[in-house]
């Protein structure tokens, strides 16, 4: 039996469902590591981050709240970035870096608190160099069509933002091809919950999990 957890690492491009497998994970007792929140936090936390932010996309890209908290504005970095591959390529180089440090932190928890399995979620996964290290690779797909209209269903302004995040992306069929496990959401979310179930119960066997 692995002493420190068993790493697993969930993708999938925009829209796929990624989110929601993890959360089925973590119904099963697996400990999650969002990197995409973990992101959200630094860019607001992290003074080497929030300074080289600055840099990149000038003063105007914090403001305060009321309680004097800093502030990005997301919905203009995103009008940037995705607009210009040298600047997303800069801004993922500023915070990719942080999240793996982050998560190693987070391996060597794990460990201290016995957790048997660490779940890694994260949009950008082998595109950042993010899997190595990982044990099991789960990759979330779905249809074109049903990611956009989920992506906008759940409050993505347009049409035209949703697909210039998705060409950001590598393609589906690339992370396919690196996947340890495939998991369709296609279908409802039983449909949905029951192939994580399954996959979960695999990659439990495999490592010789309790639970
Ligand atoms: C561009 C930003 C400000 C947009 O923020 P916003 O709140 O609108 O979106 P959010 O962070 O919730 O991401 C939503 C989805 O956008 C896509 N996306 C986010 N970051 C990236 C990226 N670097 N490359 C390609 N797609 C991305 C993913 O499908 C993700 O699930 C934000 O995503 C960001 O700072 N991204 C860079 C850091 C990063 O790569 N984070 C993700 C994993 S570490
Ligand atoms: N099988 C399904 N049936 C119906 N709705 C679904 C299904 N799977 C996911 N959804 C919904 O679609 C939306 C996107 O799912 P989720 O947030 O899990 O995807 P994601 O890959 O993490 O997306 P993003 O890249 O935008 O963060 C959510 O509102 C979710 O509840």
């Amino acid at each position: 039996m692995k002493k420190s957890p068993v790493l697993i690492g969930v993708t999938g491009g925009l829209g796929s469902g990624k989110s929601t497998v993890c959360r089925f994970l973590a119904d099963r007792g697996c400990r999650l590591f969002e990197a995409d929140r973990v992101a959200r936090s630094l860019q607001v936390n992290d003074p080497g981050v929030v300074e080289a932010m600055v840099q990149l996309f000038g003063e105007g890209v914090y403001s305060r709240d009321r309680d004097g908290r800093l502030v990005a504005d997301r919905a203009m970095i995103a009008r940037r970035v995705f607009s210009d591959a040298g600047l997303l390529r800069r801004l993922n180089g500023i915070i990719h870096p942080r999240v793996r440090t982050a998560f190693d932190e987070a391996v060597r928890e794990a460990g201290r608190d016995g957790v048997g399995m660490l779940v890694k979620e994260a949009a950008i996964l082998f595109e950042s160099g993010a899997d190595r290290g990982l044990d099991e690779i789960i990759v979330v797909v779905a249809d074109m069509q049903i990611r956009v209209q989920r992506a906008l269903d759940r409050g993505m302004t347009s049409r035209d933002e949703v697909l210039r995040r998705i060409r950001a992306q590598w393609p589906q069929e690339e992370l396919e091809q690196r996947a340890d496990y495939v998991i369709d959401n296609n279908g409802s979310l039983e449909e949905l919950r029951a192939r994580t179930d399954s996959v979960y119960d695999m990659i439990r066997a495999k490592y010789h999990v309790p639970g």
